[in-house]
């Protein structure tokens, strides 16, 4: 395969896990509009941002993340290990109830850090309050009574109306169908260590607890025990995903801004918002990771979606949205920057397609199944970027569980850098609020 020349690359080898990870930033898609001379005039700008994400003065309530995979996490596994363990024995289905940071990272984990299809394990982890429809949570009870519950709520402030509603829903379920004390010991809350109504009320009824560190918000604690419980209770090595994330801040440590393959997307995105695109999707073909692609949505869009500016992120999952999509991002209005993100799996099988196919379909005889999603990458970085539309490349290969520690805490870094390239506070989220009040002055009158 003709690889698009990397411009920037991360490489780093698992000596201890006996494995090799690859991340690389490919620009050349994009360079006709991020150039090398933009990096030159805008690398003291660069550095400027990554000296704003380190100095622990600014914003110190939200950084708790940047340390966190390095940090002595021993008690807190222990507890994870423990609450995974009893909550397998004693169900085979776990309701996971949270939304946005409570919920979208510990989807993505479950997506991509296993295999699909393996029909291994008998224990089900379900995510609900993740939205308010009725029937869909409706469903859900009916199908617990063929299941052995337990339930697990994540809210940092203990207050979000989604999962506060649908908690205490399927708390009086899970009273009336084992009873108060039984059901008590079937709920984990994951919550702040000492505050907000959900930790009173999770005291008060003794459930076991985890804690949300108070310096770190929702979108950046999916390496907490707001992703990690989830994790262990589908039997994903939840050690592996933070051996990942404790990597990459080693490797991108090592970078200057200027070889920084999180620093150049940052900027490379930054540039490209100024030069007046408005949209960027993130690209991905691989169905394991299209949940991935939700929790960046969230993390880009609260952190760098405020003061009137920001890039709108959004998803495409090709080859599938090529045939719905596809015309739309070739034809249309030049709004959107395609970030590609090709993840490749250390254990990825390989299909062929059979030989002796008619006349018109005889170009696929033989062909692999990853030859053709190759060519698709290709062939498509190549017609978008010709009418108009940058594409960004990033290319993942690795072990899936330690991948996805990476690749978190690749994106986390670019994001937050991200944010003081544009000179606002990639750590709040006061757009959020409006409609909440809203809602609330609605349903109160
Ligand atoms: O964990 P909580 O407090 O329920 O918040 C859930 C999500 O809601 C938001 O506060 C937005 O409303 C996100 O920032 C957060 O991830």
């Amino acid at each position: 395969m003709v690889w698009p020349s990397v411009v920037v690359r991360y490489f780093r080898r698992f000596a201890t896990l006996g494995g090799e990870d690859v991340i690389e930033l490919s620009l050349e898609k994009a360079r006709k509009w991020f150039t090398e001379e933009h990096e030159a005039r805008l690398e003291p700008l660069a550095r400027f941002a990554l000296g704003e994400l380190h100095n622990r003065e600014r914003d110190a309530f939200g950084k708790g993340w940047i340390d966190w995979p390095v940090a002595d996490h021993s008690a807190l596994y222990r507890d994870v290990d423990a609450i995974a363990a009893d909550f397998r024995a004693k169900s085979n289905a776990t309701v996971v109830i949270g939304i946005g940071g409570s919920y979208l990272g510990a989807q993505s984990a479950l997506s991509m850090a296993k295999p699909q299809f393996t029909g291994e394990g008998s224990h089900e982890v379900i995510f609900a309050g993740q939205q308010l429809s009725p029937t869909y949570h409706a469903h859900l009870l009916q199908y617990l009574d063929k299941r052995e519950v337990t339930l697990v709520v994540v809210s940092k402030s203990g207050t979000t109306l989604e999962p506060s509603a649908v908690f205490h829903t399927f708390r009086e379920y899970l009273e009336k169908r084992y009873g108060v004390e039984e059901a008590n010991r079937r709920i984990c809350a994951i919550t702040d260590a000492e505050k907000g109504s959900l930790r009173q009320f999770a005291d008060e009824r003794k459930y076991v607890t985890l804690p949300i560190p108070d310096d770190i918000g929702g979108r950046y604690s999916v390496l907490t025990a707001v992703g990690l419980l989830p994790m262990a209770l589908a039997g994903i090595d939840y050690k592996r995903v933070m051996q990942g994330a404790a990597h990459m801040r080693e490797e991108l440590a090592k970078h200057s801004p200027a070889t920084s393959p999180a620093i150049q997307y940052a900027l490379a995105r930054h540039v490209l918002y100024q030069q007046g695109f408005v949209a960027e999707a993130l690209v991905t073909y691989e169905p394991r990771v299209a949940d991935f692609a939700g929790w960046w949505q969230q993390l880009f869009g609260e952190s760098q979606g405020k003061d009137g500016t920001g890039l709108f992120p959004t998803m495409l999952r090709y080859t599938t949205d090529l045939h719905s999509m596809g015309q739309y991002v070739q034809d249309a209005r030049k709004l959107l920057v395609e970030t590609v993100l090709d993840v490749h799996f250390a254990d990825e099988p390989d299909l062929r397609v059979p030989q002796g196919l008619d006349e018109k379909n005889a170009y696929l005889n033989g062909v692999s199944f990853s030859r053709l999603q190759e060519v698709a990458v290709e062939s498509v970085m190549v017609a978008h970027s010709e009418a108009g539309v940058p594409n960004l490349l990033i290319r993942a290969k690795g072990d899936a569980e330690s991948l996805y520690g990476e690749l978190v805490y690749f994106f986390e870094v670019a994001c937050a850098v991200g944010g003081y390239l544009m000179g606002t506070n990639p750590f709040d989220q006061p757009g959020v609020e409006a409609y909440k009040n809203e809602m609330r002055s609605r349903l109160k009158a």
